[in-house]
């Protein structure tokens, strides 16, 4: 029998690199992997739900239905868009995830990203790069780890602005966007989802230099991003605004000058550890963090020769160290100052990681 099966690859992301909260983020070699595989059936022959099999990071947690999956309810959403109701029959799925949960290090950002690959291939849509985005943008509502899991490398990235009707068909409850299916819901259930508008974000690659390496300095507990949001002020009084604005220019000089040293050959640390930075959300957070302040000024490129910069990952709990060399003490001096604060860690060295990746097998 004719079947059809085909591989996406999602690598990880750290967002906001210090300065660059909700705008920049950096692919790394960590993957979600979806092998995915259905049979190529006559229309008439009798449906069957899709399975899903599931290993690595988040086994315990995952549903393996498809109607309460992340990905898989991302990946409908596409379809659904597209008049194309339901799944094609018979569809497998095994997902193989590198990626921790809620550690800072995206992903759920990967899980949307290949929820709308899967979508688009399965659909055989061919929707270019800036609709994957809109429709990602629908679900993941910051762009800094999405467009960099789909483009891959160091990517800045803004949301347009919309005209009043596109602003309000993207801020629909991401409950519309993506409804859990009943169990027992036929295919007309949660039909007309809303359609993102076109061009919500725009995205431009930095350069970064080959010589770079990231180690993720990952604490052995969650925090997910709505949590490690909540705590970030939505309101400031008058007298607080001048004190806002300074930590925003304090920022914004750092990034500008961010985007342009990650690039340079040999990178400069001293220029960079001071350009990873900040003053919006991370003083803000080191309250779910124990140990953030401690670790991130007292490893410097003084104290640590090959350290170019660090910062939270994301919304965290992960500490991003960028670095050419010295990875081991950089970690291990970390491990130490969160073990004080009765925490443990892991840690990985890993790379810049391409774009995602969707390659179909010839049968
Ligand atoms: N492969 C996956 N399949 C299904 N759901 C996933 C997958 N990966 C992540 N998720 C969902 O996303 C949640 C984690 O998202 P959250 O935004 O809190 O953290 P994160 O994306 O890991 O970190 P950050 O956004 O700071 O980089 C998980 O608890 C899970 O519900
Ligand atoms: N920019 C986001 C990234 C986390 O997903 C934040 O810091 O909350």
């Amino acid at each position: 029998m004719a079947s059809r099966s085909f591989t996406i690859n999602v690598p990880a992301t750290s967002a906001n690199i210090g300065p660059g909260f909700d705008v920049v983020g950096l692919s790394l070699t960590l993957h979600l992997t979806l092998a995915v595989s259905y049979p190529l059936l006559p229309p008439t022959h009798s449906y069957v739900h899709p399975t899903i099999t599931y290993s690595g990071e988040g086994v315990n947690e995952v549903p393996l239905s498809a109607y309460k999956n992340l990905t898989t309810r991302v990946a409908l959403y596409v379809l659904r868009c597209h008049d194309i109701r339901s799944f094609p029959s018979h569809l497998v799925i095994h997902v193989d995830n590198e990626i921790p949960f809620g550690r800072g290090l995206g992903s759920s950002g990967a899980a949307v990203i290949a929820g709308v690959l899967l979508g688009d291939t399965i659909g055989k849509l061919n929707l270019s790069t800036g609709r994957l985005l809109d429709f990602a943008l629908m679900v993941e509502r910051h762009p800094d780890n999405v467009t960099a899991a789909l483009v891959g490398g160091f990517v800045g990235s803004y949301l347009k602005e919309l005209d009043e009707e596109a602003s309000e068909a993207a801020s629909v409850p991401l409950s519309e966007v993506l409804p859990e299916y009943p169990p027992d819901a036929d295919e007309d259930w949660g039909l007309n989802p809303p359609v993102p508008p076109f061009g919500i974000g725009h995205y431009v690659r930095f350069p970064c230099s080959e010589s770079i390496r990231a180690i993720a300095i990952i604490p052995r507990f969650e925090l997910s991003t709505a949590k490690a949001r909540e705590v970030l002020p939505t309101q400031y009084s008058r007298k607080d605004l001048a004190f806002i604005r300074r930590r925003q220019v304090f920022n914004l000089q750092r990034l500008a000058v961010l985007t342009t040293a990650l690039g340079q050959s040999p990178p400069d640390p001293e220029l960079i550890y001071e350009a990873m930075k900040d003053r919006v959300h991370q003083p803000y957070r080191k309250s779910l963090i124990p140990g953030l302040p401690e670790v991130t000024t007292s490893i410097t490129p003084a104290s640590h020769p090959g350290l170019l910069g660090i910062c939270l990952s994301g919304a965290g709990p992960t500490i991003l160290a960028l670095a050419t060399g010295g990875f081991e003490a950089i970690a291990e001096d970390a491990r130490k100052i969160f073990e004080s604060f009765g925490i443990s860690i892991d840690w990985k060295v890993l790379q810049v990681a391409g774009g995602s990746l969707v390659q179909e097998n010839v049968n």
